[in-house]
């Protein structure tokens, strides 16, 4: 039996409203009649900005314990989903162009990133896209490149800062590198991990992304990844997180914002609106949308 099961009408309609807009790659999308609420309201308007914008349709979405963490230690993958959030997980993979996480995940977790769920074909799988500035992942023999020569999932593209030395050859193992030169952080780029060095700006990477093709990204990870999007409601759509109920304990990676200051006073760092909560078996998943 698969490990990933089809999720009920009623969790797929919790997840509509959340989902990026267009037409689904997914052809079992629950048709939830349009109701006038304001997150049915506030949805169309997001929907109608992303077509017209340069950014893709961005979802936010992880995995944490009750203590914010996402893993139990550095590079030590560790299992947050239950059997229903994990088909959670790979339902929204299907409707996605792409699913983005950072080298920090890439090289210990060794993803597949992919879709499992029921039904899902090469066309219904998002493309993995890994930020890797200075070039640090080895794909061959990962995970990602032995989907992909199966036709299980597709050829990653890599990001990477523009190389001094002369490149090998592009292989069938990747899909694409995209070069982005490295700006100047922002101050909300600035997360304890980046702010000693240039990172390539968020807005780069996904216009980068959409100018060549991808209308929505789903961005998994990992804590650096999110902790600094959760800083840039501007670029962010949608924010789907998974509570497991468990405490990892310290020591293990936390998920959190650079602190933000207004007029000199400590204020909040990020806050989610229109929120809905669903049960997923053991676990609880919050949809919301980052307050601007
Ligand atoms: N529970 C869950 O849902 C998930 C958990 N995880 C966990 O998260 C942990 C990994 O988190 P973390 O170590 O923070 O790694 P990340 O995956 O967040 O990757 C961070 C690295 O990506 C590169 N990077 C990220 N943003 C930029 C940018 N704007 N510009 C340039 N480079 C950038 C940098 O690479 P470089 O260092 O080369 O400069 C950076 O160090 C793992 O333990 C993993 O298991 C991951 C995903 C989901
Ligand atoms: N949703 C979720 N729940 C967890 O418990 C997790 N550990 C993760 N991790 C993310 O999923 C990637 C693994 O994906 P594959 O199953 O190998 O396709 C991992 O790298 C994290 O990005 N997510």
């Amino acid at each position: 039996m698969s490990e990933v099961s089809e999720l009920s009408d009623l969790e797929k309609a919790f997840l509509q409203p959340y989902l990026p807009p267009g037409i689904s790659k997914h052809d079992d999308t629950v048709q939830v009649p349009l109701r006038t609420t304001p997150i049915d309201r506030s949805h169309t308007e997001i929907a109608a900005q992303a077509e017209e914008s340069s950014l893709p349709f961005v979802t936010l979405t992880y995995a944490c314990s009750l203590d914010s963490m996402i893993s139990l230690a550095p590079g030590l993958r560790t299992t947050l989903s239950g059997p229903e959030t994990k088909s959670m997980t790979h339902y929204l993979r299907t409707h996605h162009d792409a699913i983005l996480v950072g080298v920090g995940t890439a090289i210990p977790d060794d993803p597949g990133l992919n879709s499992r769920y029921p039904g899902a074909t090469l066309i219904m799988q998002p493309r993995p896209v890994v930020v890797d500035p200075e070039m640090r992942w080895n794909v061959n023999g990962s995970k990602l490149a032995q989907l992909a020569q199966r036709g299980q999932g597709k050829a990653p593209w890599l990001i990477h800062t523009p190389r001094k030395v002369e490149m090998e050859p592009s292989h069938d193992l990747v899909g694409k590198r995209i070069f982005i030169t490295a700006e100047a952080a922002t101050p909300s780029e600035q997360t304890q991990e980046l702010s000693k060095r240039r990172n390539i700006s968020w807005s780069a990477i996904l216009k980068n992304l959409k100018a060549e093709g991808i209308e929505s990204v789903m961005i998994e990870g990992g804590a650096t990844v999110i902790s600094t999007l959760l800083s840039m409601p501007e670029l962010v759509n949608s924010v789907i997180v998974t509570v497991a109920p468990t405490w990892l304990g310290q020591g293990g990676v936390t998920v959190s914002p650079a602190p933000k200051t207004d007029a000199g006073e400590r204020v909040n760092a990020a806050r989610l609106q229109e929120t809905t909560w669903h049960q997923f078996g053991a676990d609880a998943v919050l949809c919301g949308r980052l307050q601007l």
